[in-house]
């Protein structure tokens, strides 16, 4: 496949990629990297960058937050403000010495050359042969970056596929294409798993109260169906109208087993309302996949114009910005505000790329978090966005970041003898205070990532409060830090009057790194800039660490697996004997082959029932027809007993 670039203009529109305050931080872009061979190079380890730090951070361990903090010139110096974003770093434990030394690191590690490489659609993610081309996603269409893959100008592709999506849904938004029976696609289910749902599914999750968007999805639902737990695709179903329903699967191979069985679930549920007519899928199913799964769409009975295209370059975990985001998120709250989250995500690529470090958010973001992880051995983080709005971004960073950097060798297939892939988990503020910030102030040592808005989507003054709640909200996004920070000592303790036995109990040591994002409002354009800002500050630790960011091998030993077991269930209920791997694996399928007869034996298998719990249909009104049960498919009531 490989790519070259066409043009030669620089990864975004201004003229260098390579600006810095600080000339000895730039680095020649002569200094390519050759991505066609393996290389042999020695663990960053070994690097007398990387063995500085490990010096440094001895010195670090000595000092502790709350007298860094104090530092009024140090305070200054820790903060940056780009593009409306505000990133305070001054409580994580750097002093300007630790950044001088990571700076020198990622200039050893080739950071900027990394970065071009793969703006410009180098194959970066060498063990698939596959270029890394997010960014193209929401490049403007007169950009002078031309990448270009399989002979394709990527940024030409790119804007056919929106042209597409956009006049398609339009089209369905105005009525002009409707479903089956004529009625208008009211009701939008999204089916996909992993990077094919988390991104969408945060999306959707801010732009649900987003003013614009609020407008917007008016006589609209969303929902999104990524488990193969049955109990999912009822709940998915539950009241919807199929008559008005268009499904979308969004799978880039389209061979995902759960994605794949959940789609023929959906389909049989449109068949058995509507009958089982090739035109019914026709008109009521659209695939988001990569070129290269275009037989199996067609063979799932999709039309050409139901399917929307997106490419191997684009990695799962970072397909938001692609067809797998924009049509449902189009369909449901219109093209242009989906447009929006594409400036933001075009105006952060072009900040990630031309920015010196000091001012770079993804770069400075991404080399503390090299920091914390392998020098000063924090190997979890957390994401508490103080937004409700943002109550799916920690499981999009989740799998967005461990995903990526979840990795044991380099790109030279070494093993790492340091420490790389924090454990990532995270809630929204306040309502994470009250579970495991316990363990953050008083347990393990957390980093954590406040994230918090200047304004609210939606603010709020009850009568007779002094502050709107979401100033009430923020008081605890500048509180925390410092508690963080600070803690509080033995003797503050005594001061208070604290009795004496009490006292170990209720001693914070303080001391723990965080770092706060301020933006303006959280709407689309922000949310863009969010989402690129995690993309970017994965991949620079990624880079640094000398990684392949961009394949999930890890994933696959799992998945062959779970098809052997499928045969072993099989036969197993099938009544033979089963034969399993190992005597553990043996003993839990017999118990649930076992425990499954016996249960038979008594009581027949419960038959779902989509619709059960007999909400009324807001997406109708309240239509009587499907406030009721809606009968059973005929296929799924012998579901029970096929595997007999
Ligand atoms: O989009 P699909 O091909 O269905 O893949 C869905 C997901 O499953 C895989 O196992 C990977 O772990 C994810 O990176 C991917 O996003």
């Amino acid at each position: 496949m490989y790519s070259q670039v066409r043009g030669g203009g620089s990864p975004a529109s201004t003229p260098s990629p390579n600006v810095d305050t600080n000339p000895s931080r730039t680095i020649s872009l002569t200094n390519q990297i050759n991505y066609d061979e393996v290389p042999d190079l020695p663990l960053v380890s070994a690097t007398p960058e990387w063995k500085a730090l490990e010096e440094h951070a001895k010195e670090i361990q000595e000092t502790h937050l709350k007298d860094l903090i104090i530092n009024e010139e140090r305070c200054e110096e820790m903060h940056v403000v780009e593009d409306g974003i505000m990133l305070d770093y001054s409580r994580q434990r750097v002093t300007e010495k630790t950044l001088d030394l990571l700076a020198d690191l990622a200039e050893a590690q080739l950071l900027r050359s990394k970065m071009t490489s793969m703006y410009r659609g180098a194959p970066i993610n060498f063990t698939e042969k596959r270029a890394v081309l997010h960014t193209a996603l929401r490049s403007r269409k007169d950009s002078p970056l031309r990448p270009v893959v399989d002979g394709l100008d990527v940024v030409d592709e790119v804007h056919s596929v929106l042209e597409q999506i956009k006049t398609f849904t339009d089209r369905v938004r105005e009525g002009e294409i409707t479903g089956y029976t004529g009625k208008q696609l009211r009701n939008i289910v999204s089916v996909g798993i992993g990077g094919s749902y988390l991104g969408p599914e945060f999306l959707h999750e801010c732009l649900k109260t987003e003013p614009e968007g609020v407008n917007a999805a008016l006589g609209y639902t969303l929902r999104f169906l990524s488990n193969v737990d049955p109990v999912d695709v009822e709940r998915t179903c539950s009241e919807l109208d199929p008559e008005e329903t268009l499904i979308i699967i969004v799978s880039k191979t389209f061979t995902t087993a759960e994605t794949m069985l959940n789609a023929r679930t959906m389909r049989q549920w449109l068949w058995d309302f509507m009958g089982n007519d090739p035109e019914v899928v026709s008109k009521h199913v659209v695939a988001c996949a990569s070129t290269s799964a275009t037989d199996k769409v067609k063979n799932f009975g999709i039309s050409d114009d139901y399917f929307f295209r997106f490419w191997d370059w684009v990695g799962g975990r970072y397909s938001v910005c692609s067809a797998a985001g924009a049509v449902p998120i189009s369909l449901v709250y219109g093209f242009d505000l989906f447009s929006k989250v594409l400036d933001g995500a075009r105006s952060m690529d072009e900040h990630f790329i031309q920015k010196p470090l000091r001012s770079n958010i993804p770069m400075l973001m991404g080399l503390i978090g090299v920091w914390n992880m392998s020098f000063l051995k924090y190997n979890m983080r957390t994401t508490l966005p103080y937004a409700e709005a943002l109550l799916k971004l920690p499981a999009h960073i989740q799998q967005l970041d461990m995903e990526s950097n979840g990795k044991h060798v380099t790109r030279s297939g070494k093993e790492v003898d340091y420490l790389v892939g924090e454990v990532d988990f995270g809630e929204p503020g306040t309502n994470g205070q009250h579970s495991f910030f316990q363990l953050l102030h008083m347990g393990q040592a957390v980093p954590c990532d406040f994230i918090g808005f200047v304004k609210s989507q939606n603010d709020l003054v009850v009568d007779g409060e002094t502050l709107s709640s979401h100033d009430e909200l923020m008081t605890n996004f500048f509180a925390q830090p410092d508690a963080l920070a600070n803690g509080k000592t033995a003797d503050e303790l005594r001061e208070e009057g604290v009795p004496e036995w009490q006292i170990p109990h209720r001693t914070f040591h303080g001391n723990r790194p965080s770092m706060s994002l301020l933006l303006p409002k959280l709407t689309a354009f922000h949310v863009g800039q969010l989402l690129a800002l995690y993309e970017h500050r994965t991949a620079v630790q990624g880079f640094v660490w000398d990684l392949n960011s961009f394949d999930q091998w890890g994933v696959e030993l799992g998945k062959k697996l779970a098809v052997d077991i499928k045969e072993k269930l099989v036969e197993g209920r099938a009544g033979k004997t089963i034969v399993a791997d190992n005597p553990s694996t043996k003993r839990l399928l017999d118990y649930y082959v076992n425990s499954l007869n016996e249960d038979e034996e008594t009581e027949k298998r419960k038959e779902p029932e989509w619709g059960k719990n007999g909400h009324t249909n807001t997406s109708r009104g309240g239509d009587a027809r499907f406030a009721r049960q809606p009968p059973l498919p005929h296929n799924l009531r012998d579901r029970g007993t096929k595997l007999k």
